[in-house]
């Protein structure tokens, strides 16, 4: 019989995979710059039922090779010795040396808390090579900061640029698409000189903000010229142009580029009542990007990432989860464990604050406009 098209052969069925077990929450609550965050998202993806409609699969921690893979071995090497280490052992200048201070300190077990992340999302992106499932979610990874040899802005080991190089094995074209409030950096550089993966971010640009890279004219060098694809944001944006922004230009990458893997990383900070306090975004808007993409019918990852509010982290990767799923949620919280995070409305939504809104039409037609002429260089 002819050979199903290979977009077909990737997928067999409509499972979605979901990464999960209490040993990763545990590691994850205590070792991520959000304590408490994972069991919170947890509980309320579990306490509307959810988890029954997934299809769990238990993570197992990553190997040294698959960790360096992309990070180098002195680096490796160094957060495990450290990790392992008493303080007063600690050679704190070799640390700084590889960003492992300030936002990333080595706290007891980060290793094996790294370990455990990344081989989460490698978990995962393995399904979607086997042709087990069409989307797969890790919402404990997605930490996009970390460099080969450098942990940054609470990132250790950047997941999201394993599982694309894992993915890479397969596919031949991956599209990153991130939408964390920052930007993508670290992914960005891993695959900033290369034609094989197209990196696409929206995200705050402005004087001062972390980590202060992905302005609009950065766009790849040498045979990666044009696939790096920065969308730089003010503050403000709300559902409807942040949709509209990236409505035009994800749609434009892909029918360019013809990606046949995506790895989508939902950083939730960019929500209203984020203490980041810079976008105005709600489950909603992000959840209308995450439509056209799921409308794609490509093997899909789906990635966390930032998101500081942990009730609104909560309830954005819940929406985002049943809408995978194709359910519609009560919008009151049920009653559960983590309840008491969710008030005073206990409610599911998250509505939209009355900020102002520092991305006029006329930046973006501009940005868009921008992008536009840059994708035209991709065949
Ligand atoms: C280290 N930084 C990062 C790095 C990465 C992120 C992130 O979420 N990346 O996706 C956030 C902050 S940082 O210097 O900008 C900040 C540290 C603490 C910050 C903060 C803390 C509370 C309220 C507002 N901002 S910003
Ligand atoms: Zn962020």
């Amino acid at each position: 019989d002819v050979l199903a098209p290979r977009s077909d052969v990737s997928c067999r069925n409509d499972k979605v995979v979901f990464v999960h077990s209490q040993m990763y929450i545990d590691l994850c609550n205590n070792l991520a710059k959000v304590p408490g965050r994972a069991s919170a998202v947890h509980g309320l993806i579990e306490a509307y039922g959810l988890t029954k409609e997934l299809s769990l699969v238990e993570p197992r921690p990553a190997t040294v090779a698959e960790l360096t893979s992309f990070h180098s071995t002195d680096y490796i090497d160094h957060l495990r010795k450290a990790s392992a280490e008493e303080d007063e052992e600690k050679d704190i200048d070799v640390s700084e040396e590889f960003g492992l201070c300030y936002d990333c300190p080595i706290l007891p077990g980060v290793y094996e808390y790294a370990a455990m992340v990344a081989g989460a999302t490698l978990t995962a992106a393995q399904c979607l090579i086997d042709g087990e499932c069409q989307v797969a979610i890790n919402w404990h990874g997605g930490w996009h900061h970390a460099k080969k040899d450098e942990a940054s802005g609470f990132c250790y080991v950047n997941d999201p640029v394993l599982a694309i190089l894992r993915l890479r094995e397969r596919f031949s074209k991956v599209l990153y698409i991130d939408l964390d409030l920052h930007h993508g950096d670290g992914v960005e550089d891993a695959f900033c000189c290369t034609s094989r993966v197209m990196t696409l971010s929206l995200h705050k640009f402005d004087t001062g903000f972390f980590p202060g890279t992905g302005d609009i004219q950065d766009t790849g060098m040498g045979r990666g010229r044009y696939y790096t694809v920065n969308v730089p944001l003010r503050d403000g944006i709300q559902d409807s142009q942040y949709f509209s922004v990236f409505n035009k230009v994800a749609s434009q990458a892909e029918s360019c580029y013809k990606p046949e893997a995506v790895v989508l990383q939902l950083g939730a900070d960019g929500m209203s009542g984020d203490p980041m306090g810079c976008f105005n975004l709600t489950p909603q808007g992000v959840g209308r990007c995450l439509g056209q993409v799921l409308d794609w019918k490509l093997p899909t990852l789906l990635l966390g990432g930032g998101g500081y509010h942990v009730g609104n982290t909560a309830r954005c990767w819940t929406s985002l989860t049943a809408q995978v799923l194709g359910k519609s949620l009560p919008p009151d919280i049920p009653e559960h464990e983590h309840f008491t995070e969710y008030g005073p409305d206990y409610e599911l939504d998250i509505s939209p604050g009355n900020r102002v809104n520092h991305n006029t039409d006329e930046y973006v037609e501009e940005v868009i406009n921008t992008v536009t002429e840059n994708l035209a260089h991709v065949m």
